[in-house]
């Protein structure tokens, strides 16, 4: 099966990152990056980018990561804490850790794009 559908398909997807969004903006440690950030275009963007990613009939035509997480001066705890943040998201939809794990590990090479050095 591909990770795509193990996530549960574009719906699950995005519930997902709707969620995300939502955590993201509530939190203390993040939500001061998203004060500007139109929500429902961000979770779509996302949707779209962790469909493709996972193997889904989607296609991301949001900005790159570099380009669009530039000047944001992104910490490494701001991305850690995002990271538990979509660890919840998955939780609350009933994704296996195992599921989660194979998702964070697409993820995990974008870092170096996101945290400012
Ligand atoms: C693997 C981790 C991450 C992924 C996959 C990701 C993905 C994305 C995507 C797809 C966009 C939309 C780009 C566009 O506008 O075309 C975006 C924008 C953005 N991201 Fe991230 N991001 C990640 C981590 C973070 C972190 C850790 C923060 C800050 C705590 C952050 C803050 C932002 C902000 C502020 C924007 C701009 C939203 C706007 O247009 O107002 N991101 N991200």
């Amino acid at each position: 099966d591909s990770l795509f559908d193990d996530l549960g398909g574009k719906d699950a997807i995005a519930r997902m990152m709707t969620r995300l969004v939502e955590l993201t903006s509530a939190d203390p440690r993040t939500a001061h990056q998203f004060e500007q950030t139109k929500k429902d275009r961000l979770a779509r963007l996302l949707t779209d980018q962790v469909c493709e990613l996972s193997g889904g009939p989607c296609k991301y035509r949001g900005v790159n990561m570099k380009k669009s997480h530039i000047k944001l001066g992104i910490t490494e705890a701001e991305f850690n804490a995002l990271v538990e943040q979509l660890q919840q998201a998955m939780d609350e939809e009933g994704v296996p850790f195992h599921t989660q794990n194979r998702l964070l590990a697409l993820l995990a090479p974008m870092k170096r794009d996101i945290v400012e050095r």
